[in-house]
């Protein structure tokens, strides 16, 4: 059987020191930790610090989205220095994986990178994955790396998404951290702090979001902090952070591929009708669309949203937004086929 694969995301914030810097000695322990989760699973890194390495070389640094890409082009090669300096001390070399929103919403290439992958775990490599951003335009990028790494987990089928963070968990409305979140409800979602670390993109926010896709597909994940000489371990033991546990999923690949589509490129508004079909898996017609907005190509993937504009799932569409637009509501034309739909 093959080993589970496991997700890991370090934010920028918590591997970075009181001096603004990269800790050395927290990439140290991470390494450690990480050597030996990798006997039992096959491990994705998934780093963020690029910026945080290389704003020092761009004079009067403002954050621009320039000046970022910039910065992540200098500090990439100095990150992975870091992580291989200290992963050759476990005999672990380390493969760089830049990725860009493509090579997922691009099921050809996601395939390819998903077969590079393979290649390195046979070979003893851990691939260490960043998003690439010299060439990540602001309508493109990732909304930050806990979209990637969920990205990653849910095309891997991973058993396990951990996510490291600066506060160490999810905390309730008295700032306790709660061990266990069986379900993603209303009252969880009611204490979600919208702040964000001055270092890194994503808040309490987004982990929750891509914490409740990657749930919903069957993929259990830790929120937690790097407290502690073994903290992967006391996260998967449950002593470190909040554990959320998967939901039932009976996906295929294919169709949670689809369902992580965050890399969606428009949105068809359905009628009552239209949702009641989806859900007994029938196709979707352009009779029962009532708008259609974004531009994309036939075979892009698309968000489908109720008439109360909440989003109940996802397609990969048979027609361009245009044939699709001149469809809407007169005409009994494949939209999607039920093959291609996955509602939540
Ligand atoms: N790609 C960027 C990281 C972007 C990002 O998501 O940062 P963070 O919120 O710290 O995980 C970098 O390496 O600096």
């Amino acid at each position: 059987m093959q080993k589970p694969v496991i997700v890991i995301k370090l934010g920028t914030a918590v591997i970075t020191n009181e001096e603004g810097v990269i800790s050395h000695t927290i990439i140290k322990k991470v390494a450690s930790e990480v050597a030996e989760l990798f006997h039992t699973h096959r491990v994705v890194l998934v780093s963020s610090g690029a910026v945080g390495s290389g704003k020092v070389f761009i004079q009067n640094y403002k954050g621009s989205i320039t000046e970022r890409k910039a910065a992540a082009a200098v500090g990439n090669p100095l990150l992975i220095q870091l992580y291989q300096k200290q992963f050759s001390k476990f005999d672990i070399p380390v493969a760089q994986a830049l990725c860009e929103r493509h090579h997922f919403s691009n099921r050809f290439q996601f395939v390819q990178l998903k077969e590079t992958f393979e290649a390195f775990w046979q070979n003893g490599i851990l691939p260490i994955v960043n998003e690439n951003d010299l060439v990540s335009n602001v309508e493109l990028k990732f909304s930050d790396n806990d979209e990637l790494a969920t990205l990653i987990a849910v095309g891997f089928d991973a058993e396990t998404l951990v996510i490291c963070t600066s506060v160490g968990g999810f905390m309730d409305d008295a700032k306790n951290i709660i061990p266990r979140v069986e379900k993603i409800d209303n009252k969880v979602l009611g204490y979600v702090q919208t702040s964000k670390s001055s270092l890194g993109l994503g808040g309490m926010t987004s982990k929750l979001t891509f914490t409740r896709l990657a749930t919903s597909l069957g993929i259990q994940v830790i929120i937690c902090g790097l407290k502690g000489s073994t903290p992967f371990a006391d996260a998967l033991a449950g002593k470190n952070g909040t554990t959320f546990v998967s939901q039932e999923s009976n996906l295929k690949a294919r169709q949670k591929w689809l369902a992580s589509g965050s890399i969606t490129l428009g949105t068809l508004s359905v009628d009552k009708g239209a949702v009641r079909a989806l859900q007994q898996r029938r196709s979707l017609l352009t009779v029962g669309v009532t708008n259609v907005q974004g531009k994309f190509a036939a075979g892009e993937v698309v968000q489908i949203k109720d008439e109360e504009e909440s989003i109940i799932g996802v397609a990969k569409v048979k027609l361009d937004a245009g044939a699709i637009r001149d469809g809407i509501s007169q005409k009994n034309v494949l939209a999607a086929h039920a093959d291609d739909i996955v509602i939540f």
